[in-house]
């Protein structure tokens, strides 16, 4: 398989998954650490790497080094993989997306921002989500009339702050998230609730509904749930690691164990909350959205600008979802009718929001 992302945390997971199901790694991409994939390609013996600078070629431990976009379109192209897992995050995940698509590979897909932005336009037929909630209600599904569809939030890492303390906090306590270990981008979008709303818009493409809602479990071990017209509800539960959904994503059915079974003795209670505007400014928008994922690329393009310049120290925490909501009010009319659309708009957004 072809592994985009693999020094990442969910890059790190599939190997993990690899090396469990003895799985052959074709390709690995990575961004810039140099170190970790040096490690992974001594460990998978790819036959070729890409990464993200040209400059850091010559520290990297293979004969066939490729960096930058095109060059990873170009090994998706070339290979021989039937598989490709695409964990690179962001806005710049979305062409290999298309492109393993193209080329008519079963695509393992933790890059949420492709659906995100362009679910309209993404062939389903050998896609597979890397995404707890979406795994766990793809688990749940039965030939029942379903009445809705719950994914839980774990509330990220303000969820028990004071109020008043939001506008002050720093990056160090954003990105300490109460449950999961995950890339920086990531962390932040759960901090602000954006990733929920991601995978609100993730689920609509996926299950071709708009009954949808989510609701904060703060251990993180109930991932999704399914309503049935009949009243009653299932609910998926599992530890939380991204192993799971990745081996399924990959193998498409899997008998072994993954994951040690959560122990409900050990877990004692659960506890459920509302996800409040207050806290999470973001959801005042939410059926708005999901009345029109057109509306996805911008919240996603305003949504990196903010981040970015969140990390960077240029905003306060509180600006991120500022930015966002004044991105969707400026660009509410959005249509989307091709794929160059969404590259058009894409751009638009980030330059009105850098501004
Ligand atoms: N982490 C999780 O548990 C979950 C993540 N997801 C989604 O999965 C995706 C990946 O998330 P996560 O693993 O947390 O993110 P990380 O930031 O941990 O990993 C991102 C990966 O992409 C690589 N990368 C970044 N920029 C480039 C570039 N220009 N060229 C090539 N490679 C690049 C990074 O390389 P390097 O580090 O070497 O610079 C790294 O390998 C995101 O879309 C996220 O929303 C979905 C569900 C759960
Ligand atoms: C592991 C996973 O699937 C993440 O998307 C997770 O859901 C993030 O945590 P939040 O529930 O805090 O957004
Ligand atoms: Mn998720």
């Amino acid at each position: 398989m072809i592994v985009l992302g693999s020094t990442g945390s969910i890059g790190v997971n599939t190997l993990n998954i690899a090396n469990k199901f003895n799985l052959d790694v074709e390709v690995l991409v990575a961004g810039t650490n140099i170190e970790l994939l040096n490690k992974q390609i001594k460990r998978f013996n790819p036959k070729m790497v890409v990464i993200s600078r040209k400059e850091d070629i010559s520290k990297v431990k293979h004969h066939n080094v490729g960096f930058g976009q095109d060059d990873i379109l170009k090994a998706i192209e070339e290979s021989s993989s039937k598989t490709v897992v695409n964990a690179l995050v962001g806005f710049l995940g979305l062409r290999p997306t298309l492109k393993a698509i193209e080329c008519r590979k079963k695509i393992a897909l933790a890059n949420k921002e492709s659906l995100v932005v362009a679910g309209k336009f993404i062939d389903q037929t050998h896609l597979s989500p890397i995404d707890s909630e979406h795994f766990a209600l793809w688990y749940l599904l039965q030939d029942k009339k379903i009445s809705s569809m719950t994914i839980t939030a774990s509330g990220g890492s303000f969820r028990d702050y004071p109020l008043e303390k939001l506008e002050k906090v720093s990056i160090k306590e954003a990105l300490s998230h109460p449950n999961w270990s995950m890339g920086n981008k990531i962390t932040i979008d759960s901090a602000t609730m954006t990733n929920k709303m991601f995978e609100l818009m993730e689920a609509a493409w996926l299950f071709d509904t708009r009954n949808l809602n989510a609701v904060i479990e703060t251990k993180s071990l109930i991932h999704g749930l399914v309503n049935f017209e009949d009243g009653s509800s299932t609910a998926h539960i599992a530890n939380a690691s991204m192993q799971l959904p990745i081996a399924y994503a990959i193998l498409g059915k899997c008998d072994e164990q993954v994951l040690e079974p959560v122990d409900l003795v050990k877990v004692g209670s659960l506890e459920f909350r509302e996800i409040e505007k207050q806290r999470y400014p973001i959801w005042e928008v939410k059926d708005t959205i999901l009345n029109n994922l057109d509306l996805g690329v911008v919240l996603n393009a305003a949504n990196e600008v903010a981040v970015s310049k969140f990390l960077n120290s240029e905003i306060s925490f509180l600006d991120v979802s500022k930015i966002s909501l004044a991105a969707l009010e400026k660009f509410s009319n959005v249509k989307t009718n091709s794929i160059d659309d969404i590259f058009e708009i894409d751009k638009e957004v980030r330059v009105y929001c850098e501004s």
